[in-house]
Parts: C-alpha cells; structure tokens; sequence
C-alpha cells in the first residue's frame, strides 16, 4: 500500500467538518490555503486515493474500477447508435501543450491567456526527473535485451513545481519501429517527421532517438520515483501532511447544488459585479440520495472544480460535473430548464439565465483502436494472461518502486497535421499552424481498454486520435430527480461533422502507410487486423464502417462552461460564471476548443493561473 501519511483534516461525513463556513468552497486548495488567514474547503464525491494501490502503480487502468463514475454517453447516431464510455475519476486527485493558449488568449481578448505569459504556470505546476535515477529497470521474463534505461536530457523543459514528470523507463519492441518507420517516412512526406520535443511549442511528429540509450521524443509522463503523480500526490496530500490549520477536505459526499443568498446585492470586487444579479454563496450536499442534506457556506467563493464542484483537485478527468451542477442550480439555457419546473421552483429569485450555455460545446476527441495480430512473444499480452507474474511484478513494485509495473503502457507517439488538400475551403480547426489534427500512439499488447484479452495470440495496438475535431456536442440533465446522483445525458456527437469522418479516414490510410515501412514487415512482424486476413481494412466504405463500429474518444472531455468575451460563453476571461456573482471554474470545462494534445498538463497550468486571478481578486497578492 501506498504510504501517505492519513491527515487530520480529512473528513468522510459532512457534520465532522468542523466548520459550515470558509472563505473558498473547494479547489485550488492547496495554492489558496497558503494564505493563512484564508478557509478553504474541499468537497469530493469520491473516495481518498490513498490506499487505492492500482491509482499509484503507473502500469495499471483504473476505467470501470470503484475509482470510476462509469458513466456511458447516450446512443451515437453515427456509431451505429452504440453507446461509449465515459470514464471518470471518482477520487481525490487524478490524471493530471500551447500553440492554443494563444487561441485562448485571442477568443477570450485576455493577453493573460498567451503562452508567453502562462510559461510560468507550466513551470510553477511540473518539475521534470531524470528517470534513469528514480527506476532500476527489471525486463519481463519474456522480455530479452532491453535497452538501458533514459539519461538526463537538459533539453527538456524543467519546472520547479510539485507535478513529477519522466520519460518512460521501460523500452518496448515497438519504440524502434515507430521511430524508424517515421525515420524513413520523413524523406518522402514531411508529414511523417520526426521531433524531439513536443512540448517545446511545435508538437508535431513521432519520437525520435538520437542514440539508442537516449530516448528522445518519448512521452512525458506524470510518473516520479516509479509512482503515478497527481493533482492529489503532487498538490493536496503534502499541504495536509503539513497541517494546514485552514485547509479542510471532505470526501465521499457530493455537491447536490449552489444555493443563492437572499441578499443578491451583496458587494463583490469580481467583474460580474452588478447588484441586481443572483448571488450564490453556498453549497448543499449530500452522501446518498435520500441523505442528510447539509449547507456549506463561502464567505468570498465558490470554485466549481472539474468535471464537477466544488473538488479539490486540480486536473483529473471529466468535465461533466461543473454543467450538470450548474444545471441543477438553475444556470442554463432557459428553454431547457423550463422542462424541470419541479425543480426551478426551487431557485428562488428564478435565475435569468438567457445568458448561460452550461452543458453546450462538449468536444472530446474521438479515438479509432485497431488491434494487429503480430508475430512476436514480446507483447504484454503474456504477462497479463501469468497472475504468478503480474504478482511478482506487483511485489517488485511495492518494495522499491521498479520494473514493469514503474511504467505507463506506452511509450512513444506522433502528432501529425492532415494534408493541405484537406483543408481547403473548410475552416482549420488547429489552432495554428503548428498544432496537429491527428494523434497516432502505440501499445505493445492487447489495450482496447473495454475488451477482453483473448486467451491466445499477441498483438499490438494502434490508436488514431482526431486532436483537433469539429464535432461538438452536449449534456443535459436526465431528470430533476436525484440531483447529482442521477446521471447527466452525455452526447458527443462524434462525426456529426463530416470532417471528422474525412479526418479518420486520413489515419486510417496514414497508419497503413506507416506500418507498410521495413520496421513493421520485416520477419512478417504484423500479420494481420484482428479478425481480418489482411494488414489493411479494405475500402473506403469499410473503413466507414470500421471507424463508426470501433471509435470511442480518448477521455478528453472538455468546454461544457466555456470561456470567452460573448455574452453567451458561460464563463469570462476570469473564469467568473456570466450572470451572477459569486460562482467561479476552474477546470477543463472552460476551454472554449480542445487542446490539441493530452489536456492534463494543460488543466494544471488553467489552474495554477487561475490561483492568481482569485488571489489577485481578492487582495491575496
Ligand atoms: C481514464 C483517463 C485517462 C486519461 N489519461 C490522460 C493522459 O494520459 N494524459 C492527459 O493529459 N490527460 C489524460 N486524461 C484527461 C485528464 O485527466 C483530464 O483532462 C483532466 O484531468 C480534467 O481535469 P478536470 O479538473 O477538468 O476534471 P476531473 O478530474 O473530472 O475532476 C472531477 C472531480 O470532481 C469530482 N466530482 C464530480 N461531481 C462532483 C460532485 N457533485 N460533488 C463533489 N465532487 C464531484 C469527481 O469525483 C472528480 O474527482 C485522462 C482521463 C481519463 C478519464
């Protein structure tokens, strides 16, 4: 088990906490608890992720586990009316790239948004490890040579702040030949290049070694001293290991709603500032859906934090929980709300809420996953059929933080932009030119993350990634009843655009360019599709059908509370929710598009600026 040391301010039951009043509801806690004169309270639904051991071990997945709200989306009509998963953290913490920021900047007419000005948050959030000091590297049984382990890179970027970042530790068959598939690729088509660093403000391309010991171009990943790092390891846990006096965490329970004050013309130094408008000044929760219900109040905010409320952590997974709550509190188109009268008549002055478009503008990106036979007994696919290993390798883990289990399941990628013919005429949805549409990553087993693993056969798996889609869609509420223990209509919408489809059917073609290279045929490496004859799909009209049986998205949800400077974004350039006072998100429901990469480093630089703005809005600084 995971050894965090179990604080005195963590709470299980609401009429613990020892107060019912903070000056901050939630959120960026640790940053704002710094301010000692400051309350500060955070409110999880789900459970404390210090001894759920599979959280801390980076080779483990935690979707569909007791960590997980398990939530599906409705029925996608260009899926075949399949319904998808939608996993998302059900814990303290969590899961935790930058031409967009100045997109960001642009849309929200904030030059604090551009990344020029946002480096030092980046900086402030991660700090990057030599990952050959943290790990000693064990190979699999079934594993022969591996190299050895990554040396120090000082041209990678390095922070200073409390989220660990390294490169992976444990080399896979399949990182040579990506990176010698785009090694070759590159000098016919240039969009198969090959980079170093994709986080150094051009993404693009696959990973590349320099040498074979230097394992440049690999993914960054929020791992350190062989143990994931998240928003509740790198952030919450050592503020309350510290004992700070004014920080308190209350898990288990969940935000049913904001309350108004009566008194909505209370005075406030936020921009929102106009003293007819509704005032929300407190929380109600609840720990069942029939439960006690109990009030928090907030003397100067309420933070609604990712996915959801009034949580503390600073990056994690989903973004459905800030719309749905703000739904249930009234804020919201008001044609939609008009349909849950019960509940309206609850909200007392009735909101106006022409304004707000909580819940709209959901983008995630959609991913394709193509599973290939291969010929090869280095896959993971044995190990996770041998409990007796899996054991051992778990046990390593456990004493000292090494081997397999110190290492996420993938260790390499490539960001790419779709041809120029494709764009024209349509609107780029990149956000430059140096922003990609489409993501290619690589598993050296069986990882359709929601599929059994058969008991025979090795495989890899290929997964397409459209980054920057143009399919948006929306979460409603499903009923008035239960609050925030009913779950919300989630619908992606994925490909109502037809760009999106052209988008797939681009990496469809691209990966079979790519895995047609010497790296990948030779020795008849892949032999074929699961469950095809063949190493490629077939025609057009089957690789349609292929995507709309086999797409679900990469968990990226973003922009159900979106900022901007129109009166119908919910949220303005200050994170401030348009139309009353009092109420402030921080989390991935406010960017206005989709980041073009995977949003967690993303999320904890949103938030490390957002710690700023509050401080600054309320004379902390
Ligand atoms: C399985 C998975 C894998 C991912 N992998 C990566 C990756 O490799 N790289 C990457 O960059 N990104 C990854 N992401 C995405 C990344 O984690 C998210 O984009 C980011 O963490 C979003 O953070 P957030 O703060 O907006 O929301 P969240 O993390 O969703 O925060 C939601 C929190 O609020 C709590 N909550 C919800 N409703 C309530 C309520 N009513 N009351 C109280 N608490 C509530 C939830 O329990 C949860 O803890 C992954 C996401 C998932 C789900």
């Amino acid at each position: 088990m995971v050894g965090l040391a179990q604080s005195t301010s963590l709470y299980t039951d609401p009429k613990d906490v020892p107060t019912k009043e903070y000056d901050f509801r939630n959120v960026i806690a640790t940053r704002l608890s710094e301010d000692p004169t400051k309350s500060v309270l955070v409110i999880e639904a789900g459970l404390d992720d210090t001894n759920v051991l599979p959280i801390h071990v980076p080779f483990l997945i935690n979707q569909g586990s007791i960590v997980d709200w398990n939530f599906t989306t409705v029925p996608q009509k260009e899926l075949n009316n399949r319904t998808i998963p939608v996993p998302r953290g059900f814990v303290l913490g969590g899961s935790s790239s930058i031409n967009l920021w100045d997109h960001y900047a642009k849309v929200t007419g904030d030059s604090g948004w551009r990344w020029d000005a946002l480096k030092k948050y980046w900086d402030k959030a991660s700090t990057y490890l030599d990952s050959a000091v943290i790990s000693t590297l064990v190979p699999p049984t079934s594993n022969p040579a591996i190299p050895p382990p990554p040396r120090n890179d000082p041209t990678l970027s390095n922070g200073n702040g409390p989220v660990l970042v390294t490169r992976p530790n444990f080399p896979t068959e399949l990182d040579d030949k990506v990176t010698s598939a785009s090694t070759l690729l590159q000098q016919k088509n240039s969009r198969f290049k090959t980079t170093v660093d994709m986080n150094t403000g051009d993404s693009i391309g696959f990973g590349r070694y320099k040498q074979a010991q230097d394992h440049e171009g690999y993914n960054q990943e929020t791992t350190g001293h062989g143990e994931r790092s998240s928003s509740a390891t790198a952030y919450l846990h050592p503020a309350l290991n510290s004992k700070r006096r004014n920080l308190d965490v209350l898990i288990q329970t969940r935000v049913m709603r904001l309350l108004q004050s009566r008194n909505t013309a209370l005075n406030s130094t936020t921009s929102n500032d106009h003293s007819s408008v509704p005032h929300f000044n407190q929380v109600e929760v609840a720990q069942s859906v029939d439960g006690r219900l109990f009030k928090f109040s907030a003397r100067n905010e309420i933070i609604l934090s990712s996915g959801a409320i009034v949580h503390c952590r600073f990056g994690g997974k989903l973004s459905q929980g800030t719309p749905q709550l703000l739904l249930l509190s009234g804020v919201g188109p008001k044609d939609e709300l008009k349909s849950w009268e019960l509940m309206l008549s609850r909200i007392d002055p009735p909101l106006n809420s022409k304004f707000s478009r909580s819940g709209k503008n959901l983008r995630d990106h959609p991913m394709l996953v193509t599973i290939y036979n291969v010929n090869s007994n280095q896959t993971f696919d044995d190990l996770m059929r041998n409990p007796a290993l899996k054991e051992q390798l778990l046990e390593q883990w456990q004493n000292n933080r090494t081997g397999l289990f110190a290492n996420t399941l993938s260790s390499v990628h490539g960001f790419m932009r779709l041809p120029e013919d494709r764009l024209k005429g349509v609107q780029d949805p990149a956000s430059g030119p140096h922003a990609p549409h489409l993501e290619m990553f690589f598993a050296d087993g069986f990882l359709p993350l929601f599929e059994r693993l058969p008991a025979n056969g090795h495989f890899i798996t290929v997964r397409n990634v459209i980054v920057a889609p143009k399919s948006v869609g929306s979460l409603t509420l499903a009923s008035a009843n239960g609050g925030t223990f009913t779950h919300p209509l989630i619908n992606y919408n994925i490909y109502a655009d037809s760009f999106d489809i052209q988008a797939m059917l681009q990496a469809i073609n691209d990966t079979e360019t790519f895995l047609s290279t010497a790296p990948w045929t030779q020795d008849d490496f892949i032999i074929s599709v699961a469950g095809r004859n063949s190493t490629s799909i077939g025609t057009k009209e089957e690789k349609i059908a292929f995507m709309r049986k086999n797409t679900i998205t990469v968990f990226h949800p973003i922009g159900t509370a979106r900022m901007g400077r129109k009166e119908e974004d919910v949220t303005d350039s200050r994170l401030l929710v348009r139309g009353l006072k009092g109420v402030r998100v921080v989390d991935a429901s406010v960017f206005p598009t989709i980041p073009e990469c995977h949003p967690q480093a993303v999320v904890y630089t949103l938030a490390e600026r957002a710690a700023d703005i509050i401080k600054e809005d309320h004379g902390m600084l």
